[in-house]
């Protein structure tokens, strides 16, 4: 059966976990998460929570595939991701199965497979004789998903204590098994965290993205595995698919210990940027009704032809480097404004996090910028002139100066999530669209909030309506610095773009 509809079904094959946070229920919302219709076959049971283990009941084999067939039969499967397989019987069951549909060639689901061996609590989830049962599933599959401690179980090796040697492993693996073989970084002790998508010849594809310091991590290996199975279902591309699954789950981590789960491992945070979007954080922020007031602008600024065009790789090269040379001129100043907030600042945190931001807004986006403009910056144009102007008007009153700057993050910020999720590995603009989706840009747009909030909440009422005006006349700047550049679709130019953390 084939699926002919832009949206795709993916299906998870995995135990259950009642708490909420791993399994078939941490799949079901990775893959509504990034844009999967989610289906799930219950391989076991588990009872567990936040703190471990109790016990675990598997379902005869046979229903395994009562369920496999009652979904096979009646609809088309564009992707498969497969968790906790209990014992060697379900897994031989789920083996035969796997063959036939396989078998049907052209239109078969693509199949990642997360080795679930031991739980982050250490329970075992997979009996200890199952070991070559597993390896026999590998045939069909398209990628596993090894954590560290399974890649060394499955090489047969001792357990890696860095990255080289975790590529080592995964490579001979995937000679082994003629498999690509996902390599997560995660229980490495290193500041960032790095995947790497590796086949026979090595790494296809490596990506990083900082460590959390979270015990909130429950469940990231399946959120992970659900979510490359449905980008690939959606984008066709194993390295756009993992470049897209590892940018949301970083989000999701990062945003984790705002939910309250349990008192163990709780579970990431699987739509925290669609919950952005839907509910302020408390009934009744200021910052949240702000941002829904500007929610025309907002929509304004998404259908813009130059920001489609943007997302979908065909804005013309020369009016891109239009749009980042005004920019870069932009940056220069909001840089400036910045330093003046730090100045005006009432307590050393916000003093410290303006000339922060005043400093990166200076180092890293100039650098790129200069690096891709080669130095060439052109004169302001009106736009730019204005938004500028509005910034500079404001710089002596604080409350309302950091209202003004406020929109430059968090549109940026709320824009370049939704660029991010389009990004793909041969995307002309692929790193440019990284470099506004990172988990550290989400953390000071957050702090830029925050800091605006409490300002609000200890101004008198004139200065509020003031403070208002000046982000509402921001946001309005913002749409129209977006609109400035024409942006007629072209050819793809794909060599506009350095490919995104590869190596
Ligand atoms: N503390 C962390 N901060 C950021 N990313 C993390 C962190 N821990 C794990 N990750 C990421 O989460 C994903 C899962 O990695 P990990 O190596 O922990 O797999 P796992 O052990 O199978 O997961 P699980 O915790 O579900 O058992 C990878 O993308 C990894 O890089
Ligand atoms: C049903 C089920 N599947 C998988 C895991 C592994 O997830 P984690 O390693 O985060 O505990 C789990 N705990 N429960």
């Amino acid at each position: 059966m084939t699926n002919t509809q832009n949206t795709k079904n993916i299906l998870s094959i995995a135990g259950s976990d009642p708490s909420g946070g791993a399994g078939i229920q941490a799949d079901l919302k990775s893959i509504a998460a990034t844009g999967g219709y989610g289906m799930a076959a219950i391989s076991a049971l588990t009872a567990q929570n936040t703190r471990g283990v109790r016990s675990v009941h598997v379902p005869p084999a046979g229903f395994l595939t009562e369920q496999l067939n009652a979904v096979s039969e009646d609809i088309a499967i564009d992707a498969i991701k497969i968790g906790m397989l209990a014992n060697a019987e379900v897994i031989n069951e789920l083996g035969q199965w796997l063959a036939g549909i396989r078998s049907a060639g052209t239109g078969a689901p693509a199949v990642v497979l997360d080795p679930v061996m031991v739980a982050t609590s250490g329970d075992r989830l997979l009996d200890a004789e199952s070991d070559a049962a597993l390896r026999r599933l590998f045939c069909h599959t398209d990628v596993i998903t090894p954590n560290i401690p399974e890649l060394a179980v499955l090489a047969r090796a001792e357990m890696a204590t860095d990255w080289e040697t975790a590529v080592v492993q995964a490579r001979g693996l995937a000679a082994e098994y003629g498999v690509m073989v996902l390599a997560k970084g995660g229980h490495l002790e290193s500041a960032s965290c790095r995947d790497g998508l590796i086949d026979s010849d090595g790494v296809i594809l490596s990506v990083a993205s900082p460590r959390q310091y979270t015990p909130n991590t429950h469940g990231t290996g399946c959120s992970l595995s659900a979510a490359l199975a449905t980008c690939y279902a959606r984008t066709g591309d194993w390295g756009s698919a993992l470049l897209n699954a590892k940018s949301w789950l970083a989000g999701a981590i990062s945003r984790a210990d705002e939910l309250s789960v349990g008192s163990g491992h709780g579970p990431i945070n699987h739509f925290a940027s669609l919950w952005d979007g839907v509910r302020p954080a408390h009934p009744g922020d200021p910052m949240a009704q702000w941002w829904q007031k500007i929610a025309a602008i907002r929509t304004g600024i998404d259908e813009l032809d130059f920001i489609r065009a943007l997302k979908d790789g065909s804005l013309a090269r020369e009016h891109f480097e239009d749009y980042l040379g005004q920019d870069a001129l932009y940056l220069r100043t909001y840089s400036q404004v910045m330093s003046r907030a730090s100045a005006l600042a009432p307590d050393t945190e916000s003093q410290r996090f303006w000339a922060a931001s005043a400093s990166s807004c200076l180092e890293e986006e100039l650098a790129l910028h200069r690096g891709r403009l080669a130095e060439r910056v052109p004169e302001p144009s009106t736009t730019t002139t204005a938004y500028l102007n509005h910034l500079k008007a404001s710089a002596n009153n604080y409350p309302v100066l950091i209202a003004a700057i406020l929109p430059c993050f968090w549109i940026y910020q709320d824009t370049g999530s939704r660029l991010a999720a389009a990004n793909r590995q041969d995307h002309p603009y692929a790193d440019w669209l990284t470099s506004y989706s990172s988990v550290e840009f989400d953390a000071a747009t957050a702090a830029a909030i925050d800091i605006t909030r409490t300002v609000h909440q200890g101004a008198d009422e004139s200065t509020r309506t003031a403070m208002w005006r000046a982000f509402e006349a921001s946001s309005l700047h913002e749409l129209a610095f977006f609109d400035q550049t024409a942006a007629p679709a072209t050819s793809r130019d794909s060599s506009a773009g350095e490919p995104v953390a590869a190596g």
